[in-house]
């Protein structure tokens, strides 16, 4: 396991031509745009915790039939400066780092006195978000990254503070049918009124015809909910959308501001401020989209540790949402790198199955309902909402299936109706061995595995034209333990799983976490004009004295 999780991977700078066998539907052009942690050590120096890892951004272009890889290392301020000194000096989630005496790189992060809250990290690995015409890599700080998605460069550093009030933003951000971004943060230092925040990105805004940056400028706050507790705002990892409301789970799964405040100085991780309180409830907060405030009643359920909202539809009067739940936060205590070791089997077992549980919520309240009554009144799920005393409803979810991650559905069904789940399994090892569908509506699931196989997320693409919502195919970056094996970009029909082709790669390609789909065939070298920064880039590099 450590040949996945712990070696550094080399970049494939040049497009390289993958060995395809079998056949790619024709129609299946764009690029698959993937992010992930790829380098765990850097010098002397070992990151402690896989999610630490510095951003390697991957891509594999479909054309015609043919599939050319590429993967580049984010060339962030984390990254430059971790190059510099050759040694981590930038602390990530699991891994506190101690900068450069001599240099003064990020020291302004880390004069306690004045600021409660450091400068974060821009090693932005987790996701890709698509803005616009624009690509960022994300993770869940302030900062997100532009790159250019079809040479994977890095391009500028942008700052969610300069636009909303939010430390910590969301990778999985949500897009409306026109393409506007919604995504969610927590604010921690806004007049010390710990909040989170929902804020919108718009796709386009024409500004003298100038595009880019300024969708950024023109940012906007939805809503906020005050924290329940403003010393210890719960940490999530995404949300869920209907077609008029917003999903948000505020878990007992909390960050500690003030031990925040102080691991530096104690020399102890972010990670390590980050508790589940088993003894607590989970709230389910739903913003109603239309009026941009919160539902009033106060909805919870037991407490649980969610990272994946999978969907949420409105029913009859009701809102619906699935999510992969655990019973409680030993999936982030598996991936420190100590544990992905060769004795992984034995370490890595999950406390908890990830379980794809459906929760159903009244949005409607019958006030002459007797205290005890289930508000669901739906034949499509058994999860309940039982009325108590003055506005509290507690909630109990119908469980759906037991092992996957890494959930993903066919998008233009998010917030409606929807039947299909595509995911990775995972069972009590929190590494995937295959990739799986689940039917909601059958309850039965279809499969795909190879021995010595590892896949990553499953995305699926829409066949063009296509009416049922499994008509398309799913890709999935395959990395594999046997050495006899290269690692393959997976064509699977996403109605019947079976595999339709596969594109060998010979690199090292790391385990990612996240990515999307880029449709369209015109990002030959040349046929995109580059962005106007790297435009201005290239122009002050041409006027750049020659040392
Ligand atoms: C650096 C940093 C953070 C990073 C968290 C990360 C990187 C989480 C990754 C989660 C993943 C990949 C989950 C998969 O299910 C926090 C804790 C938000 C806040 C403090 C600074
Ligand atoms: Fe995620």
């Amino acid at each position: 396991m450590d040949i996945i999780f712990g070696r550094n991977k080399k970049e494939q700078l040049e497009p390289l031509r993958t060995r395809v066998t079998g056949r790619i539907p024709a129609w299946l052009q764009g690029t698959l745009l993937r992010n992930g942690p790829g380098m765990h050590t850097v010098g002397e120096t070992r990151y402690n915790h896989w999610f630490d890892g510095l951003a390697l951004l991957h891509s594999f272009t479909i054309r015609d039939g043919e599939v050319c890889y590429r993967s580049k290392y984010l060339r962030s301020d984390t990254y430059n400066a971790n190059i510099e000194a050759n040694r981590i000096v930038v602390s990530e989630f699991g891994t506190m780092a101690y900068p450069d005496p001599c240099k003064n790189i990020f020291s302004k992060a880390f004069s306690y006195l004045s600021h409660t809250i450091p400068d974060f990290t821009d090693n932005c690995l987790i996701n890709i978000m698509k803005c616009g015409e624009d690509f960022y890599a994300t993770t869940e700080t302030n900062y997100i990254r532009k790159i250019n998605p079809q040479t994977l460069e890095t391009l500028e550093k942008v700052d969610y503070r300069k636009h909303v009030a939010v430390n910590l933003a969301t990778s999985h951000p949500h897009y409306d049918d026109a393409g506007n971004v919604l995504n969610i943060g927590t604010s921690i230092v806004d007049k010390g009124k710990t909040k989170y925040v929902t804020f919108k990105i718009p796709a386009t805004v024409s500004e003298g015809g100038k595009k880019g940056l300024s969708a950024l400028k023109h940012m906007e706050v939805f809503c906020s909910i005050a924290s329940r507790a403003l010393l210890s705002p719960s940490y999530y990892h995404s949300f869920g959308v209907t077609e008029s409301y917003i999903v948000f789970l505020e878990q007992p799964f909390r960050m500690d501001i003030l031990k925040m405040a102080t691991a530096y100085i104690r020399g102890v991780s972010w990670a390590s401020c980050l508790a589940f309180h088993r003894e607590d409830k989970t709230y389910i907060h739903i913003i109603d989209q239309r009026t941009r405030k919160p539902v009033l009643t106060k909805f919870y359920t037991d407490p649980m540790v969610v990272f994946h909202h999978v969907n949420a539809y409105e029913e009859d009067g009701c809102l619906l949402f699935d999510v992969i739940a655990y019973e409680d936060s030993s999936l982030y205590q598996l991936f420190y790198l100590a544990n992905l070791n060769k004795d992984f089997e034995e370490n890595s077992r999950l406390t908890s199955v990830p379980a794809l549980k459906r929760f159903a919520v009244p949005l409607r309240m019958d006030k002459n309902a007797e205290a005890g009554s289930n508000l669901i009144k739906l034949s499509s799920t058994t999860a309940r909402a039982l009325k108590e005393k003055e506005d509290q409803v507690y909630c109990q979810p119908e469980l759906l299936y037991e092992g996957l991650e890494l959930p993903r559905i066919n998008y233009a069904h998010n917030g409606k109706r929807y039947r299909y789940v595509f995911a990775a399994e995972v069972q009590w090892s929190p590494i995937p061995t295959k990739i799986i569908k689940y039917d909601i509506l059958t309850k039965s699931s279809l499969k795909w595995g190879e021995a010595r196989c590892w896949p990553a997320e499953p995305v699926f693409v829409p066949t063009p034209g296509a009416e049922d919502e499994d008509h398309g195919i799913i890709l999935s970056a395959i990395v594999s333990t046997d050495p006899q094996k290269l690692p393959f970009l997976l064509v699977l029909d996403a109605k019947t799983f079976t595999e339709l082709a596969r594109a060998s790669a010979d690199v090292e390609m790391h385990l990612d976490l996240h990515g999307l789909f880029v449709p369209g065939a015109d990002w030959e070298a040349g046929k995109q004009a580059p962005s106007r920064e790297e435009r201005d880039g290239a122009a002050e590099r041409r006027v750049a004295p020659r040392t």
